[in-house]
């Protein structure tokens, strides 16, 4: 592999510093520590409002020093192919996983896009192995990949030939048509072949999966009587390479792991670990490459980017995985839902490669095969990873082919393309794609990826990180990986919800990152960055505090912000934060609707969803409900500008609960206000106690915030509130003011 002779590192990290930046931040800070002292300091004040306000600050400040300590040393990491290709005799081969799990949210053709854009990439294809996982079981995905790998014979020569720069067909041919009107009359021609194919392709997967039966013959026939909680492992080679020669086709598999009812089968992170195992068994690559099905290659050279980091001298020491951003395409103008997180990408990713390094991410990351399996920083170091028979079966299972395969993996050997028969491994690939395999052995709890959390990417890098290693950031041009970006609020709510829970999930295991920088190689800045995204689980639930306490202040006529001259202290944080966080804005090349939208979501997304998925990880603490796995509805994008109708981006509602905390602030806001405007409040406790105008504006920023759901009160069909969700809300309203009141009076 690495040459050692090779002087020039493959890859190199520079850090910079955004000093305004720095400032800006330690400025806000600084304010919001003034803000706790003047809280402290005047006694005065002491009441129920200023006690809860203090705890709140308290939490935003602590959050605000895990948000600026994540970005505060910034890196930049610059891969070198060139050198790559000329240090390395052979590249190493990689095992390439893709994930599906429901034919209708995850329609079939945007895999199939995925695929098709793996099975080009500009890598020798001798050294590629694709693997489908298929939760759904269905036929229907089935079919559609094997239409695809005969598409794929055209279309991957082609790619190579004339160097395309997209390799999922569907962006590729959507792309403008300028390509067509060249003077080359070969590729013209070829240009209007592959078109032709692909628009026959399409046409073929589009078919209702209910009328799937009609293809219930010949190898479909182990289709039948299953369904998407009930049937055996299925296994299939699609695509094989038998040659190895290094210009045809990587190998491509489907897999559907066996699954039977209440038997868990740990979501997602099941799914990745069968397809650990399996292509263990079958191809064993030193290296696994693991996409989401709607996140199709954007940059064909990516694997030549990723093994520069992983094979570096040093790189192969340090660092367990590389991941590339997650960037999306046909994304809405001005990101209505706040959801493109492009600001965030920008500052956090760049921050969070300057310390221990980026979180796993769960699709667009490159993983060292040996670290899934257990392996620590100083195993690899001191070469102390001997496990005796026992142990490999107690930890890997009992297929003695996997755990030659295993052996084979931490020795550092890889297979030969001579050791490789696809078809010969098919029978013990079963064995391990069943739900029985991993009973007494340690998948998902010392090897493979992490189960007990439904966000299992963060957690899987978590683990990693905690052993010692460090995981790196790779940001070639153009961008790795592109995908679907939820395109309405109702699917953006229940993703965001997901990974509330599963972030909650982690803080409360045995994985709480707390204990990680105690007692394990978590380093302590990589820690906070941790707390910073776990932030997203429990900020909900404060952000809904504040909200509350500012109702009850105008309810009650009382006051929760300072009287004098200190209330110069929160007005110049949020002048401050707003024009700072808008300059980011306009210096990415984002308009201010950007920015405004994506400041009215931090407000509605966290008391939305994240509460739900708070109150859900609560309810599952006390033993009373159990948490699945959502999948994330993904759609083809409308093809061109014009055809979008003016509708898109606006919110739409349905009876879930997720929407009934964001009606509840509304309703409560809003009957605080009247309640002020018409004098129903009740005299506070003693005179100088009065609500003041900054209590009543910071209300009034809130309905701002929320107007979609103030337009959504008045209107119906799915632009409005369901009926139900504003009668729930009225009710809890009602209780509130209630209780608001009791306070005073009792
Ligand atoms: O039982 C399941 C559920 C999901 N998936 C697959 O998991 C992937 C991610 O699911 P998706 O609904 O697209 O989730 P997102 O919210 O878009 O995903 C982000 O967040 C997840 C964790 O919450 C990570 O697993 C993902 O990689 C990450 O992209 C998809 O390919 C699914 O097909 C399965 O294979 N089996
Ligand atoms: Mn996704």
């Amino acid at each position: 592999m690495a040459n050692p002779k090779s002087v020039l590192p493959l890859y190199e990290k520079n850090w910079y510093k955004h000093t305004y930046k720095r400032v800006l931040d330690s400025i806000i800070l600084i304010l919001l520590l003034l803000l706790l002292g003047y809280r402290l300091v005047s006694v005065n004040n002491y009441s129920l409002p200023w006690f809860v306000a203090f705890m709140c600050e308290c939490w935003f400040t602590l959050g605000w020093i895990f948000t600026m300590s994540t970005q505060w040393n910034p890196a930049l990491v610059k891969t070198y192919p060139q050198r790559l290709l000329q240090s390395v005799e052979e590249l190493p081969a990689v095992d390439i996983f893709v994930t599906t799990a429901d034919e209708e949210l995850e329609p079939p053709i945007i895999t199939v896009n995925t695929v098709l854009s793996l099975l080009s990439l500009d890598y020798p294809s001798h050294k590629l192995s694709c693997y489908v996982s298929d939760d759904a079981c269905s036929p229907l995905i089935f079919y559609a990949l094997q239409q695809a790998s005969n598409f794929a014979k055209h279309w991957v020569p082609f790619c190579k030939k004339y160097n395309v720069q997209i390799r999922a067909p569907f962006r590729y041919f959507n792309d403008d048509n300028d390509e067509c009107t060249t003077n080359n009359e070969e590729f013209r021609q070829e240009w209007l072949q592959m078109k032709d194919m692909y628009e026959n392709l399409s046409r073929e997967i589009d078919v209702d999966p209910k009328s799937i039966p009609s293809l219930l013959e010949r190898e479909f026939a182990i289709f039948s009587n299953t369904n998407r909680t009930n049937h055996p492992a299925i296994i299939k080679v699609i695509l094989e390479n038998k040659e190895m020669v290094e210009n045809g086709l990587p190998h491509l598999i489907y897999i559907s792991r066996e699954k039977r009812p209440k038997q868990p089968h740990h979501f997602k992170a099941g799914a990745m670990n069968v397809l650990t195992r399996v292509s263990g068994l079958i191809t064993n690559a030193p290296f696994m490459l693991n996409v989401d099905c709607d996140m199709f290659v954007n940059n064909p050279k990516i694997v030549q980017h990723a093994m520069c980091i992983l094979l570096d001298s040093r790189g192969e020491k340090e660092v367990a995985f590389v991941q590339c951003p997650q960037q999306f395409y046909a994304t809405l103008k001005d990101d209505p839902f706040g959801n493109q997180m492009t600001i965030l990408y920008k500052y956090l990713m760049a921050g969070l490669a300057g310390l221990q390094g980026p979180f796993y991410g769960g699709t667009n990351c490159f993983h060292r095969r040996k670290v899934m399996y257990g392996l620590s920083s100083d195993d690899v170091e001191n070469g102390s990873n001997k496990l005796s028979e026992e142990e490999l079966k107690q930890k890997f299972g009992a297929s003695n082919e996997l755990i030659k395969s295993v052996v084979h993996t931490l020795e550092r050997r890889t297979y030969s393309p001579s050791d490789i028969n696809v078809k010969k491994t098919v029978e013990e690939a079963n064995h391990v794609a069943c739900y029985g395999y991993e009973y007494g052995a340690s998948w998902g709890k010392q090897v493979g990826w992490m189960y007990g959390s439904i966000a299992e990417d963060i957690l899987t890098g978590l683990t990693m990180h905690e052993k010692g290693w460090r995981s790196e950031l790779c940001t070639p041009d153009p961008v790795a990986f592109t995908g679907c970006v939820p395109s309405d609020n109702i699917t953006n709510m229940s993703q965001h919800k997901r990974w509330v829970t599963g972030l909650l999930g982690i803080f409360f295991s045995k994985h709480c990152p707390i204990f990680g920088t105690i007692f394990t190689k978590l380093s302590f800045r990589e820690f906070l960055a941790y707390m910073w995204i776990i932030n997203w689980g429990i900020n909900p639930f404060v952000q809904v505090c504040y909200s509350c306490l500012i109702a009850y202040c105008i309810i009650i006529n009382s006051y929760f912000l300072p009287k004098d001259q200190g209330i110069y202290i929160p007005i110049t944080l949020v002048v401050i934060y707003n024009v700072y966080t808008l300059y980011e804005y306009l210096a990415s090349g984002l308009s201010i609707r950007a920015w405004w939208n994506n400041e009215r979501m931090s407000r509605i997304s966290p008391m939305n969803a994240g509460f739900c998925g708070f109150i859900t990880m609560l309810l599952k603490l006390l033993g009373v409900s159990n948490i699945v796995f959502n999948i994330t509805k993904k759609d083809l994008p409308p093809f061109s500008e014009d055809t979008q109708d003016k509708n898109v981006g606006r919110y739409t509602f349905d009876e879930s609960l997720v929407f009934l905390p964001g009606t509840t602030i509304l309703l409560m806001q809003l009957t605080a206000i009247f309640i002020k405007l018409l004098g129903f409040q009740k005299q506070g406790l003693r005179g100088s106690y009065e609500c003041g105008m900054v209590e009543m504006l910071c209300s009034v920023y809130l309905i701002i915030c929320y107007w979609p759901f103030l337009r959504g009160l008045f209107e119906t069909g799915k632009y409005g509130i369901p009926l139900s969700t504003i009668c729930k809300g009225g009710t809890l309203t009602c209780l509130f003011v209630f209780l608001c009141r009791r306070t005073i009076s009792g």
